[in-house]
């Protein structure tokens, strides 16, 4: 009995949507329809508008393997002739002329049949499949008929196999970059931290002792100590090493913008939200989200991050959905939250949560020893980088000049003057004479041991006599017993005082 067109419709789609690898529902297709109609190959081809070319993308032949992809250049006229198909069309070599004659002669028609039925969606001509039948004249009106409902569930096929191409793509770039950054990392995270035997060996210690467990981490140090540099060295001595580690700067995020950042967003959940986007947490899933600047974190925001770490779930904005949260936090101040607290800028149940092994990386100042082994690290690194083939030496007593001065900025503005001696550099050994600061050009006062006793600058004994009371506050400046009091004036005109006179905050300054 003759296969009616509903029913070969049904067949046909039902093997279209049976793979997203496009060539097995090609496959799967041409083994039913050679029971039906003469058939001894399809091909599937969609038109490259990059490549102005015809992409095949499947082909299946009785008794041959199946071919990889192939591509057919084509010219204007070929495809400006392909988009007017609107059904199916028996092309005949010898009868076909012009565009038609160009594609037969292309496709090597002569000798055989082909039908070719033109796959659209949304009227968009996607792509087309051609039947053949090996000798003339195998095709005629009933073929055509029969076939004319087998567009559509090839086209659906065709456009599911396209999208499905197009994530796969994206999936290996992404994979592929992923790589490319773990790398990255890996090969940072691997540069032995300079000084791990010297001036930071109680840090790295205590790195050891906190790394295989699973803890809040709370780093605290003043800017460009390398307190990102110890967070990843916890990192990668853990066993969530090979899962992302994922760096947030609190204070460089606009507050509008904080929650989306942190927790993500569904679409639509606010105006400019276009798409659902995953948060830093939901990105470092399995792994360490660094939260560095922590004191910047609007109050706000810190109420909304205690939430999440007593919950241990998060909710993307606009969403419904938890999502359980299995990460290490590891967060960094430069700033004395303690003193923070008293003055209702930072929460102290947070405190509480983030204080659980506090690492205090020292300065530069305290570490001096550490000054000559990084230079000679960043002499090596930046020359590296700036295409320097031999790194230059260092001339001497230049590595005693570097280690006497006392470095506000810490390794940060170490490695920033290397870069800047060595863009400089014009030969001969690096002296650091017209780079590194003289106390008199530097903007803040050098510590108070290093003010000159005796100075009769007001402004040097009135620093000099705040740092002292703030010893004797243990960094307190508020309330009782704290500098404020002890001086008789208000904390907050106290504050103003020390911020002109570049006196650092807090107990935790007062330390570095
Ligand atoms: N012990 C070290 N060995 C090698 N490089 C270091 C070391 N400490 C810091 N650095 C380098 O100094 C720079 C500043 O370090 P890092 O960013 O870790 O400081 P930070 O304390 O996190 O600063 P901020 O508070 O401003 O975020 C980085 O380029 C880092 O690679």
């Amino acid at each position: 009995m003759a296969i009616q067109r509903d029913e070969l419709f049904r067949e046909v789609t039902l093997r279209a949507c049976s793979s997203l690898d496009i060539a097995v529902a090609v496959k799967r297709i041409f083994e039913y329809l050679r029971e039906h109609i003469p058939l001894d190959a399809i091909h599937l081809d969609i038109f490259d508008t990059q490549l102005s070319a015809l992409r095949r993308i499947a082909y299946v032949a009785h008794g041959e393997d199946t071919t990889t992809e192939q591509i057919i250049p084509l010219t204007e006229t070929v495809w400006e002739w392909g988009r007017a198909l609107t059904k199916p069309m028996i092309v005949d070599a010898r009868k076909a002329s012009g565009p038609g004659k160009t594609i037969a002669d292309l496709v090597k028609l002569a000798g055989n049949s082909d039908l070719v039925i033109p796959l659209r969606v949304e009227n968009e001509l996607i792509g087309v499949v051609a039947l053949r039948a090996y000798g003339e004249e195998k095709y005629g009106p009933e073929h055509v008929e029969l076939l004319s409902g087998v567009a559509d569930p090839f086209a659906l096929a065709l456009a599911n196999a396209l999208s499905y191409r197009e994530v796969l793509r994206y999936r290996d770039i992404l994979l592929d970059d992923n790589r490319f950054l773990n790398r990255e990392l890996l090969s940072r995270a691997g540069d032995d931290i300079i000084g791990g035997n010297t001036g930071l060996r109680n840090v790295m210690e205590m790195v050891r002792q906190v790394a295989p467990l699973n803890n809040t981490v709370l780093l605290i140090g003043e800017t460009g100590t390398g307190k990102e540099v110890i967070a990843s060295a916890i990192h990668f001595a853990s066993h969530r090493k090979d899962a992302p580690f994922i760096k947030v700067n609190c204070g460089a995020i606009p507050e509008s913008l904080i929650d989306s950042e942190l927790f993500g967003h569904e679409k639509g959940a606010f105006t400019g939200a276009l798409t659902a986007k995953r948060g830093r947490f939901e990105r470092a899933a399995g792994g360490t989200i660094f939260l560095d600047e922590i004191g910047e974190l609007p109050l706000q925001a810190q109420v909304r991050l205690l939430r999440v770490l007593q919950n241990r779930e998060i909710e993307r904005v606009g969403g419904e959905r938890t999502l359980p949260l299995d990460i290490r936090v590891i967060a960094a101040t430069h700033r004395n939250l303690e003193s923070m607290i008293a003055e209702n800028r930072f929460r102290e149940d947070l405190w509480f949560r983030l204080n659980v092994f506090p690492i205090v990386v020292p300065p530069l100042r305290q570490r001096k020893e550490d000054v000559p082994a990084l230079t000679r690290h960043f002499v090596a690194q930046k020359s590296l980088e700036l295409g320097i083939a031999t790194p230059p030496a260092i001339a001497p007593g230049a590595l005693e000049r570097l280690s006497n001065y006392h470095w506000p900025g810490n390794v940060r503005e170490l490695e920033n003057l290397v870069e800047r001696e060595l863009i400089r550099h014009g030969g001969g050994p690096l002296k650091f004479e017209a780079t590194l600061p003289h106390k008199e050009n530097t903007q803040s006062f050098p510590p108070v041991e290093e003010v000159r006793a005796g100075s009769l600058n007001l402004d040097e004994v009135v620093y000099r006599h705040i740092v002292r009371v703030l010893k004797i506050a243990k960094g307190k400046i508020h309330g009782p017993g704290g500098a404020g009091e002890l001086l008789g004036v208000n904390p907050n005109t106290l504050r103003g005082r020390m911020d002109k006179l570049g006196v650092k905050y807090g107990r935790v300054k007062r330390e570095f």
